[in-house]
């Protein structure tokens, strides 16, 4: 049986992951990302899993080195890359929204909008014909409005906790996000026979 390279966001949607893994029935090493090991074998399921920054994890599947991958749709969307997106995973549940400070206006010029998701941000102002300027940080991007940075900004909310926590409100919801298993498009193919094995598994646990 051939091996599976899974490409594992380390961070917040790992833990979800794993277990939606360990429930689907397959025996991984419990101390999967207890080490400073980036790559670590699951011998009994022939697996081998790359523990990698969420926003790479496409750039590893789309280039071959992973067969397949967890990311969040919030990455999928951000950087566009050549990949299958095989089952929603329904986990890391959050959505992307505009928040800034309450009842404050865009500036009419050019408004400023802080961001790490500079082209869902772009999208989404280019859709409603508005005309701005990006920002890009890389976190804490709730600090921008709070200091005169920008005028919104574009991030996640998941509880609402850290805008609250800053005295933000949100003001347009983009799109919902949840973690996705996405293929490269190569290995799909010819490894079919397991990964189509892995999405039906997964699958079942998704949909209890
Ligand atoms: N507050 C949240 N609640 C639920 N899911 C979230 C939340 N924030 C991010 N996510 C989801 O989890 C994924 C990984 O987020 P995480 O915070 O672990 O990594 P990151 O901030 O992209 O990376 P890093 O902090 O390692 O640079 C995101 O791509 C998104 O899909
Ligand atoms: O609505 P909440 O439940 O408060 O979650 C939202 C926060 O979670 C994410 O940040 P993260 O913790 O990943 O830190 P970051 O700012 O470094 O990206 C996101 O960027 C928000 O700041």
């Amino acid at each position: 049986m051939d091996e599976l390279t899974i490409a594992m966001p380390k961070g917040r949607i790992f833990e979800e992951a794993y277990e939606l893994l360990v429930k689907a029935g397959y025996d991984l090493p419990k101390d999967l990302d207890d080490s400073r090991k980036l790559i670590v074998e699951a011998p009994n399921e022939r697996f081998r899993f790359i523990l990698a920054k969420p926003m790479d994890v496409p750039v590893y599947v789309e280039h071959g080195v992973a067969d397949i991958g967890i990311a969040g749709k919030d990455v999928m969307l951000e950087l566009d890359r050549a990949v299958h997106e095989l089952l929603d995973l329904g986990i890391s549940r959050c959505y992307i929204a505009t928040a800034g400070l309450p009842n404050t206006e865009m500036n009419e010029v050019t408004p400023r909008i802080a961001t790490k998701y500079p082209k869902i941000a772009s999208r989404f102002y280019r859709s409603k014909g508005e005309q701005v300027e990006i920002i890009e940080l890389n976190g804490s991007i709730e600090l921008a409005p709070m200091i005169g940075l920008a005028d919104r900004i574009v991030d996640i909310v998941s509880t609402g906790k850290t805008l609250k926590e800053n005295g933000l409100v949100e003001y347009e919801e983009i799109v919902e996000i949840t973690s996705r298993l996405i293929a490269n498009p190569v290995s799909y193919r010819l490894k079919q026979e397991r990964i189509r094995g892995l999405v039906e598994n997964l699958r079942k646990q998704v949909e209890r």
